[in-house]
């Protein structure tokens, strides 16, 4: 029941526990007493800070008994993704800060290695973890220093995850060097969406093959009955606990000795199946656990996305409290632009790694099923399938974050750009994503997009441009193209009736001042708008064009500029090397510079900026409407109004 007078739960026995090791001083039920108080803290936290919910709730009891049979931080334990770390962290001496989560100066939604000695690998993306714990295993037996120690390394992976090339070629690599490490796969059934792809239909099998309930009552004495050691011998736990043989699993075949499936959240098998491996385990060992995402919230369990991702929301009804919507999103404008081209193209088709939704692809996906391609949480594959559906005469649209396609980089280059093929690629989450902070914000997919020879790179500047740059992109044959847009609303502009096809490498022109142009490339002319305002109101006013092509540039456009002005400052919601590098190399190239003209780049700074709303990165990053101000001023060499008051 919750506390009526603090609004938080009643929790006794978790008030007493400060950090892991207290939970060796628990007996087994009061350890099952303790995850049901953690689920509700962890419930009741979220509700105050919106994030995701629903896998953290399916590992309560996999953190209690994982923290209750291994001594971290000396052993390591280690996150897949780690959007499931909140019950982690609340256990782990940061419960005081647990409310919190993902805002400007609180905990990171993720684990962090800055933040704490019991995080000892940072992720946000999926399937880094077996090569993580493969790592400290070696580094362990190699004799690697730490201050807490080293101990066992322990990975916990999602049957999501785990269907990625990376925890393939991790556990190819561990069976092969037959170090002792553990790997918990946690089967849930579930990605962020329905899991797709074989690997997913075998797990599945895997334990249907099991009669779970015969299992569970088996778990009780599975102690003993554990194989020993478990690398060796012909029998596999499972085996002995139905008693029948079903052959090797896949795992086995990597060189892993593979136990389960055990029910995730029963601590009578969770319990005793890890303080054996633990005892007795000489060389790498799967365990695989079965569990529910969002158990124990109805309102989670009945999600679609089995609550993975959530607002702020009221704990009793489960309703959560987004803020109203002014304007499209521009995911929700792609989304439904492309269903439109795809009514008219029947060679338009789509492709995404795992984030139907996120991408707006959903609704493709539910029109022409057959052309819809989800991949799984495999950018790589995503991207060369996408490159031989070009080759093959389709016209695919290959939609990832700006932050996942850097997984799917060497594609892009080598079977996308070399061959020219025409892959559009539609990268969303592009700029600063605000509470999932820097692991996902798109900072650096102008950059390496815009290096590559032949590789044409749009930014839109608004929901109405998004419109024109998808029809572009539809109708552009000859070669790779980009666009990218950023996560959110739109500005609230009004839509285009029809799109417009866009004359490639070609900017418009938004205002005529004097002295300064500013050049926007993206999203942030919003906020050069109101730059130009209050310096109109200064009596400056700035010439505005919006680049909409990082490449080709429009050199036409940016030599006038450079021509016709005192100054010019480019504005990007990207990383130094992109949209503003390409300008500043137009500029040396002609001489511009020999000319005078005093130039800036405004480009997020050289750091990696933290979680907060995307309003305070930017004006982290010095790229606000007031910054944008400043620039010019500072150019100009006129004084701000902040100086002019001293
Ligand atoms: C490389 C990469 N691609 C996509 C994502 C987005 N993503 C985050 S969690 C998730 C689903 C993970 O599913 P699973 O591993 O089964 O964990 P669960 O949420 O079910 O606990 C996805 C696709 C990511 N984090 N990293
Ligand atoms: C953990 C993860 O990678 C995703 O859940 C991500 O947080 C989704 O981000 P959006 O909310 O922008 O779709
Ligand atoms: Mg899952």
């Amino acid at each position: 029941m919750p506390d009526q007078t603090t609004d938080r739960p009643n929790t006794p026995l978790l008030d007493q526990i400060n950090r892991p090791a207290d939970l060796k001083t628990l007996s087994d039920s009061q350890l099952t007493q303790l995850a049901s108080e953690l689920r509700s803290e962890t419930i009741s936290a979220v509700s105050v800070t919106g994030g995701h919910l629903g896998a953290g709730l399916g590992v309560v009891e996999l953190t209690v008994a994982l923290h209750a049979v291994f001594d971290t931080p000396r052993d390591k334990l280690i996150w897949d993704v780690s959007h499931q770390c909140y019950p982690h962290k609340i256990l782990t001496e940061r419960r005081d800060r647990i409310r919190t989560l993902r805002t400007k100066g609180g905990l990171s939604g993720f684990t962090k290695r800055s933040e704490s000695p019991y995080d000892p690998f940072g992720a946000a993306h999926s399937s880094t973890s077996i090569s993580a714990a493969l790592g400290f295993s070696v580094a362990r037996d190699l004799g690697g220093v730490l201050p807490e120690g080293q101990g066992d390394a322990i990975a916990v992976i999602g049957d999501g995850a785990m269907s990625a090339g990376m925890a393939f070629e991790a556990m190819n690599n561990a069976g092969h060097l037959d170090k002792r490490l553990f790997v918990i796969l946690n089967d849930n059934e579930m990605s962020i969406a329905p899991p797709v792809g074989a690997l997913s239909s075998y797990l599945s099998r895997l334990y249907a093959e099991e009669p779970f309930q015969e299992l569970k009552a088996a778990a009780k004495g599975a102690v003993s009955l554990l194989p020993e050691p478990f690398r060796q011998g012909a029998k596999r736990a499972k085996d002995l606990l139905k008693g029948i043989a079903v052959g090797g699993t896949l795992f086995e075949s990597f060189g892993f000795s593979y136990l389960g499936p055990i029910d995730g959240h029963d601590l009578d098998q969770l319990l005793p199946v890890l303080r054996t491996v633990k005892a007795r385990a000489t060389g790498p060992v799967l365990i695989h656990v079965l569990t529910k995402k969002g158990k124990g919230y109805a309102p989670a369990e009945a999600a679609r996305d089995k609550g993975h991702a959530t607002a702020k929301f009221d704990v009793v009804t489960g309703e959560q409290k987004k803020t109203p919507s002014n304007a499209p999103s521009y995911t929700g404008v792609f989304g439904d632009e492309l269903v439109k081209h795809a009514a008219r193209d029947d060679k338009i088709c789509a492709v995404t790694a795992a984030m139907p939704d996120g991408t707006g692809l959903n609704l493709f996906a539910e029109r022409y099923p057959s052309r819809c391609f989800d991949v799984g949480i495999a950018e790589q594959h995503g991207v060369t399938f996408a490159a031989a559906l070009a080759a093959g005469g389709m016209k695919p649209f290959c939609a990832m974050y700006s932050t996942f396609l850097q997984r799917g980089y060497d594609q892009v280059v080598h079977d996308v750009a070399i061959q020219r093929l025409p892959v559009r690629f539609a990268i969303d989450r592009a700029g600063l994503v605000g509470a999932d902070g820097a692991t996902h914000a798109g900072s650096f997919d102008i950059g390496f997009m815009a290096n590559l020879p032949g590789m044409v790179v749009m930014a839109a500047a608004d929901e109405g441009e998004l419109v024109h740059m998808i029809a572009t992109a539809a109708a552009h044959d000859d070669g790779p193209i980009a666009f990218r847009y950023p996560r959110g609303e739109g500005e609230g502009v009004e839509m285009p009736d029809v799109p417009q096809l866009l004359e490639i490498g070609k900017g418009r022109m938004i205002q005529t001042g004097a002295r300064v142009a500013l050049l926007s490339f993206g999203t942030r002319l919003g906020e050069t708008r109101k730059a130009a305002e209050a310096l109109t109101a200064r009596g400056i006013t700035p010439t505005i064009a919006d680049a909409r092509f990082a490449k080709p540039l429009d050199r036409e456009m940016i030599l006038d500029l450079a021509a016709n002005h005192e100054a010019l400052i480019t504005i990007e919601e990207g990383a130094v090397g992109g949209f503003g590098s390409h300008v500043a190399q137009l500029l040396a190239d002609e001489g511009v510079f020999d000319a005078g003209l005093k130039y800036r780049s405004m480009v997020l700074p050289d750091i990696f900026i933290d979680q907060a709303s995307p309003e305070d990165m930017y004006r982290v990053a010095g790229m606000d409407a007031a910054q944008i101000e400043a620039k010019v001023l500072e150019v100009l060499g006129v004084a701000s109004i902040g100086e002019k008051r001293a």
